[in-house]
């Protein structure tokens, strides 16, 4: 059943903590902020579980601060014609650093050798002595000259890459989607692997950035621990389900993986040999944490007030230059005749289109069409009757 309000102040719900930089974004007059209201206009979220979720028919926008929108069920909301933003590139250099700082504290077993040291604590002027005496047990590698494994070269996967490569590292890159932007920025030092294969036989150090899908899941497992070499570090800052957990924990016991580095602890992961786990911080800096919300509050602002779309993972982006005109957002169907079918449901009040636009994304489009004169509200349910009957519509607003 599609609808057609027009609105007035905007509801703005938060499901987790965003930095005060994007709640800034939203002009106090116009939208109401609040973690506890009812019956949202727009949701902005970052790691929260919406799954189990039913949204209102009033929801017209989620935006996630981040690039990871598993916790989303993206697909309801396509079917519900509600818009799902992400923040490409937002939090980047955070996780960037984040895997670089992991790669070298691994490669020199920095955390197990703090760990140790801090054991000593009670040996009172012993301590030097038994620190000499300990300190092989935690002689490391240096990174120098070894193979690093890049899954997925994005945001992320690209920024470590190239540092990598700075790093006087031989770089492998894996991505079949690679974006034309993305591959521009490569250093072309980066060698290209044809095949996931490839990547896993040469790789001293694997580190994955891949988004979590059906295709990525558990794409660690023991078939392809089998294919790398004995003693490989791999990073996960990507998500915990991109490894089979049991695969992994045998592959650490047999010494296959030397160790296992990921910010996706979980009750059993905290118990494997040789993994070091941290606590989801891979994008937790205040640089990026406002970087993100800021992005995601502008991308949810100007969506609600002029319909366009921006870093949208499920609509297509859209942009109509945003005169004040009154404005139908229409969200419907991929299929023949429906913006004829809309065009002529407003023609059919005498009323004039000024400029419109048509943009489709798979089996969903999205249209905006300006009306050059200001639709009086008696007009309004009327049209929203007609539109409502145009068979593949699933929601349209006036703007
Ligand atoms: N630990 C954290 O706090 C944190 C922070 C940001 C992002 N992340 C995770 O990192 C992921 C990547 O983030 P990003 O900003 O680089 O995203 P991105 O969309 O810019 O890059 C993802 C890349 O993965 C590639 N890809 C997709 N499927 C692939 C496959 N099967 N094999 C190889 N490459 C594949 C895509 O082509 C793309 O280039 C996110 O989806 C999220 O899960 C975690
Ligand atoms: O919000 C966070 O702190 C984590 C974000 C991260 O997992 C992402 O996918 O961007």
């Amino acid at each position: 059943m599609s609808t057609i309000t027009l609105d007035t102040v905007k509801k703005i719900k938060t499901l987790n903590n965003i930095a005060e930089g994007g709640l800034n974004v939203f002009q106090k007059d116009t939208f109401m902020v609040d973690n506890d209201c009812e019956n949202p206009d727009a949701i902005m979220v970052r790691s929260f579980n919406m799954h189990s979720m039913e949204f209102g028919h009033q929801l017209k926008a989620i935006a996630r601060a981040g690039a990871g929108v598993n916790n989303i069920p993206v697909d309801k909301c396509t079917e519900q014609g509600i818009v799902v933003f992400n923040t490409p590139g937002a939090n980047a250099n955070a996780v960037k650093e984040m895997v670089l700082t992991s790669l070298m504290a691994s490669s020199r077993n920095l955390f197990a050798g703090v760990s140790w040291t801090k054991t000593l604590e009670a040996e009172g002027e012993q301590v030097p002595q038994l620190v000499e005496a300990g300190k092989k047990q935690f002689a490391g590698k240096e990174i120098k000259g070894k193979t690093l494994g890049v899954i997925g070269l994005g945001a992320i996967g690209a920024l470590v890459a190239n540092d990598a490569i700075a790093l006087d590292m031989d770089v492998i890159g894996f991505d079949p989607f690679i974006s034309v932007d993305t591959a521009w920025n490569l250093s072309r030092n980066v060698q290209r692997a044809l095949t996931i294969e490839e990547l896993f036989a040469s790789a001293d150090y694997i580190t994955v950035h891949t988004p979590l899908t059906d295709d990525t899941r558990g794409m660690f497992n023991q078939a392809t621990f089998s294919m790398m070499k004995p003693g490989v570090h791999i990073l996960n800052f990507s998500r915990g389900e991109l490894v089979n957990e049991t695969d992994m924990e045998a592959a650490l016991e047999s010494g296959i993986v030397g160790q296992y580095i990921t910010d996706f602890p979980n009750e059993n992961v905290l118990k494997m040999k040789n993994t070091v786990c941290t606590p989801h911080i891979g994008a937790s800096t205040k640089e990026s944490e406002e970087n993100c919300a800021i992005m995601a509050g502008r991308q949810i602002r100007d969506f609600l007030q002029t319909g366009n779309i921006k870093n949208s993972v499920n609509f297509p982006n859209a942009c109509l230059p945003y005169t004040g005109k009154q404005r139908v957002a229409a969200f419907h169907q991929n299929v023949p005749g429906m913006v004829g079918k809309l065009t002529s449901a407003i023609s059919s009040y005498d009323l004039n289109i000024a400029d419109m636009v048509n943009r489709s994304r798979g089996d969903y489009a999205y249209t905006m069409i300006d009306i050059d004169t200001n639709v009086t509200n008696n007009i309004i349910p009327h049209l929203e009757g007609k539109i409502n009957l145009i068979e593949g519509m699933i929601t349209a607003r006036f703007i």
